[in-house]
């Protein structure tokens, strides 16, 4: 049967709609340009061409995904994140836009370090796919930064990414529990850490709870054990005048600065997201 771009979009589009999919357009577009190897503009100027058979089996498939549930960047396998591609696999969690905050607080300092002596060394805490770390790198060309996690699977994706991005030079994956593996000093840490309540992984969106994995979002009983672990190894591996950034939960503001507090660390930016929630802390240490 002949489809064109234009019907396959429009038969993928009012299916999400019909199952009540929030960004059911959006999400028919992401995933037919994909599958179909074609452009917003291709769907614009030449809506009638038709559309080879693998490609309408490929798209009924990937809507057949997102019907039961499945996020639409876990489909494509891949997300944007600051600009760059980066893809996703089984245990890393999906770079998320309010992420981007933390990139923008630590961005200065990171720009700072490297105009004042020609190199920043930064230590990204549960790299994922390396979101954080890359985002830095790509912007910054004499930064190096070193990704740890404890997945094997989230450092081979990461170094993946920094490969795909031609960053493979001054990004290094090292598999670490938070510090235990780490020498030396850096002059930035980062960290978007699992910051959920374990109690309350269970009510989390679906999409969140049944496709991210859990140790990417687990944050312990009160959300806040890798904070306590990065608070108190930052200060032994942090070069002097260096400075601690983490995203947090929206109402983790105070807990988080207390934590830090307690290991004397000072309050330096605090920082919203795009929703206007409280997203991302910096600390230096005087
Ligand atoms: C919230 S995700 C953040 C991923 C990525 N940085 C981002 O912002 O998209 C937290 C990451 O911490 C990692 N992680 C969890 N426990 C860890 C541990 N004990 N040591 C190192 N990394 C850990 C998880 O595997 C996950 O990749």
């Amino acid at each position: 049967m002949e489809v064109t771009l234009a019907e396959l979009l429009g038969v993928a589009r009012r299916r999400l709609v019909e199952a009540g999919i929030a960004e059911a357009g959006l999400d028919a577009r992401l995933l037919v340009e994909h599958l179909t190897a074609t452009t917003r503009a291709d769907a614009i100027a030449r809506p009638q061409q038709q559309v080879p058979a693998e490609a309408i089996a490929a798209v009924e498939d990937a809507v057949a995904r997102r019907l039961a549930g499945e996020p639409v960047h876990r489909i494509l396998g891949f997300r944007e994140f600051y600009g760059l591609r980066l893809s996703l696999s089984a245990e890393t969690l999906e770079p998320r836009p309010d992420t981007e905050t933390l990139v923008e607080a630590v961005l200065p300092l990171v720009e700072a370090v490297a105009a004042r002596s020609g190199r920043c060394r930064i230590l990204d805490l549960g790299t994922g796919t390396g979101a954080i770390a890359l985002a830095l790198l790509h912007t910054v060309a004499a930064a190096s930064a070193a990704g740890v996690d404890i997945s094997d699977d989230a450092l081979a994706t990461a170094a993946r990414n920094a490969a795909q991005l031609g960053l493979s030079g001054r990004f290094t994956p090292l598999k670490s529990n938070w510090f235990s593996e780490i020498s030396g000093r850096f002059d930035v840490i980062v960290s978007n850490p699992p910051y959920i309540r374990s109690d309350d992984i269970g009510s989390l969106q679906p999409e969140v709870r049944d496709f991210d994995p859990r140790r990417a979002l687990d944050g312990g009983p009160d959300g806040l054990g890798a904070y306590r672990i990065i608070a108190a190894g930052a200060s032994g591996h942090l070069e002097p005048g260096g400075y601690v950034a983490v995203e947090i939960g929206a109402t983790q503001k105070t807990e988080v600065q207390q934590v830090f507090q307690a290991n004397g660390f000072v309050l330096a930016e605090a920082r919203r997201d795009f929703g206007a929630n409280d997203r991302v802390l910096v600390f230096a240490r005087p």
